[in-house]
């Protein structure tokens, strides 16, 4: 697993430290909202797992999963809902919680799909934000980092499934996935 990275982008102290940061913000923003926190299965589940730790405020979770890139590494535009939400979202705040934003085209699918489900408020936090790929005019309201046009996996992150539990973040080794 380890060989294959071509270079560490980020270090899971400098992750650490950044999801402290996220979590005073949002624990801040959202006293009082009770809010609802869905993870967007699966590439978030460890930023979620790490953030809501970093939440003082009271919260909810829920889960969903929703496919666009299938073993591939760019996005097919084709967004797939894998498994839906088990609450209801109306008048609810809500927070998806994502680790990376690259076309923007899952998040602005599920954007308009929970704002049509008559939520109070939906807003994104991500961990990872790539917007030189950016196919739709999508911005995160809370990003940990803001990082180049190179493939990523590692702290959730995939190739093929794999590297998700690389502790940190590096950059895959283009003969990985031109091989
Ligand atoms: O901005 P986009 O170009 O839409 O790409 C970002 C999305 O793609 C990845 O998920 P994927 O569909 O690969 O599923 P996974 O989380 O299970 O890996 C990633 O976790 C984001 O959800
Ligand atoms: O750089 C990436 N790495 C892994 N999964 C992804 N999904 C969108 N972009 C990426
Ligand atoms: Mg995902």
């Amino acid at each position: 697993m380890y060989e294959d990275i071509a270079e560490t982008l980020l270090t899971k102290e400098q992750i650490q430290k950044k999801v402290q940061e996220l979590g005073r913000i949002v624990s801040e923003e959202y006293k009082g909202l009770n809010p609802l926190c869905i993870c967007v299965l699966k590439g978030a589940v460890p930023f979620m797992a790490d953030l809501i730790r970093e939440m003082t405020i009271p919260i909810e979770v829920d889960f969903m999963a929703v496919s666009s890139y299938g073993n591939s590494t760019t996005s097919s535009g084709v967004v797939r809902i894998m498994k839906d939400l088990e609450t209801s979202i109306e008048g609810r705040h809500v927070l998806i919680v994502e680790d990376i934003i690259d076309s923007g085209l899952t998040l602005s699918y599920l954007v308009e799909l929970l704002k049509g489900r008559k939520a109070a408020s939906v807003k994104i936090i991500t961990m990872l934000d790539k917007p030189e790929r950016r196919k739709v005019d999508l911005r995160p309201d809370y990003s940990g980092f803001t990082i180049p046009d190179a493939f990523v996996v590692g702290y959730g992150l995939d190739y093929a499934e794999k590297y998700r539990n690389l502790p940190y973040i590096g950059i895959l080794k283009k003969e990985v996935y031109t091989r």
